[in-house]
This record gives structure tokens, C-alpha cells and sequence, in this order.
């Protein structure tokens, strides 16, 4: 899943078609590409956590950190169905125990990464998931979250990657796995 590989699973040119491009949003000359409506598709939905899950059921993954917003929605059910726990790596002043934060730049601002201490330990094996890998700033930021307290990021999972930002070389030599390329 991690090329192009919509010749080997038919149900990632099924998750394709269902990904609404708008262009401008939320300013101009940004293609926004918007996962909502992969989420009104029920089949193209679960293909998405399916394919995820299948990729990541034995690789003995103890946490799955998702990125507020977008990544809130794939996350959770991925960890489910693999049997790991579940963090949120939230938006500044949203979580209310004690934190460690990044700071990051996005393809149209900055932005900061918050992650509850505890929740994550050291020794855990790390997935994070997101929607989206742009620039890669933010997927960065969470990667440097999960080294800080000792886990080892395992791999990054998103639904979408805009190749021509490069994000994959922010990740510092970590795996990305993907299921559809925006050029
Ligand atoms: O690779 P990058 O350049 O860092 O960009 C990718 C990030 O941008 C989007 O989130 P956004 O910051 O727009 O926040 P939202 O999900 O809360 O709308 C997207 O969901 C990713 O998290
Ligand atoms: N083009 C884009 N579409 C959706 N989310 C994004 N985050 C950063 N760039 C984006």
C-alpha cells in the first residue's frame, strides 16, 4: 500500500473516487482534499480501515497515536481492531493533563502538537495515523512526540499523500504507508 497500488487492491481505487477535491479551501490555491466523504460511503469507509488493519494486525503494534482532527477518525478503529490503545495527539490547550508539545509548519499556517505524559511509554511500538501527509510537518511533530517519551514509531499510515511536497523526507527515515497519491 505503500506505492501506487491501485492495481493490486481494487478497493483503493473504490476509496479514490470517493475523495472530494476543493479547490481553494481554505485558501487559494490549495486543493483541499476532503475525506468526509469517504465517510458517507460505508463500503469505501471500511475498505479504509480494513486495509489498514490487515497491514498492521501482526506487527505487535502496542499504541496507535492519532493527529486531531482527521486522524481522530481512522485512528480508533484501527487500534480496535489490532488490540492497541489508543492516544490523541491534540491541538494546542485541548488535552487537560500535563503535556509535551511540538510546533510545526503547515502547508497554510503553523500549528502545535500537544500528547499527555503517561499516556504513551517508553518501550511502546508506535503507529500514527493521520488523513493526510502534506509538507509531513505535522506527522514529524508526532514522531518527535513518540521518540521523546521512548517509543519506537513503528510506521506512519495515511489515507492520502501529496507527493510532489516531499513530506515522506520529514519523517525522519521512517516507513509511510499510504493508500492514494493526490499529484
Ligand atoms: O503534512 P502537513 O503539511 O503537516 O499537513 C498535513 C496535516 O494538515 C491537515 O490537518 P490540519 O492541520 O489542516 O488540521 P485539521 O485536521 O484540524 O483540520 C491534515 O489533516 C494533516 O494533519
Ligand atoms: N491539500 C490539503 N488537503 C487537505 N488537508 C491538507 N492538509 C494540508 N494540505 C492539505
Amino acid at each position: 500500500m505503500s506505492g501506487n497500488k491501485e492495481e493490486e487492491d481494487p478497493r483503493i481505487h473504490g476509496i479514490k473516487t470517493k475523495i472530494r477535491v476543493v479547490p481553494d479551501f481554505p485558501k487559494k490555491g490549495i486543493m483541499f482534499q476532503d475525506i468526509t466523504t469517504v465517510l458517507l460511503d460505508p463500503k469505501a469507509f471500511k475498505d479504509t480501515i480494513d486495509l489498514f488493519v490487515e497491514r498492521y494486525r501482526d506487527k505487535n503494534i502496542s499504541v496507535v497515536a492519532g493527529i486531531e482532527a482527521r486522524g481522530f477518525l481512522f485512528g480508533p478503529p484501527i487500534a480496535l481492531a489490532i488490540g492497541a490503545k489508543f492516544v490523541p495527539l491534540r491541538k494546542p490547550k485541548k488535552l487537560p493533563g500535563e503535556t509535551i508539545f511540538e510546533e510545526y509548519e503547515l502547508e497554510y499556517g503553523n500549528d502545535r502538537l500537544e500528547m499527555h505524559i503517561g499516556a504513551v511509554e517508553a518501550g511502546d511500538r508506535a503507529l500514527v495515523v493521520d488523513d493526510l501527509i502534506a509538507t509531513g510537518g505535522t506527522l514529524c511533530a508526532a514522531i518527535n512526540l513518540l521518540e521523546r517519551v521512548g517509543a519506537e514509531v513503528v510506521e506512519c499510515a495515511c489515507v492520502i499523500e501529496l507527493p510532489e511536497l516531499q513530506g515522506r523526507q520529514r519523517l525522519k527515515g521512517k516507513p509511510l504507508c499510504m493508500l492514494v497519491e493526490y499529484r
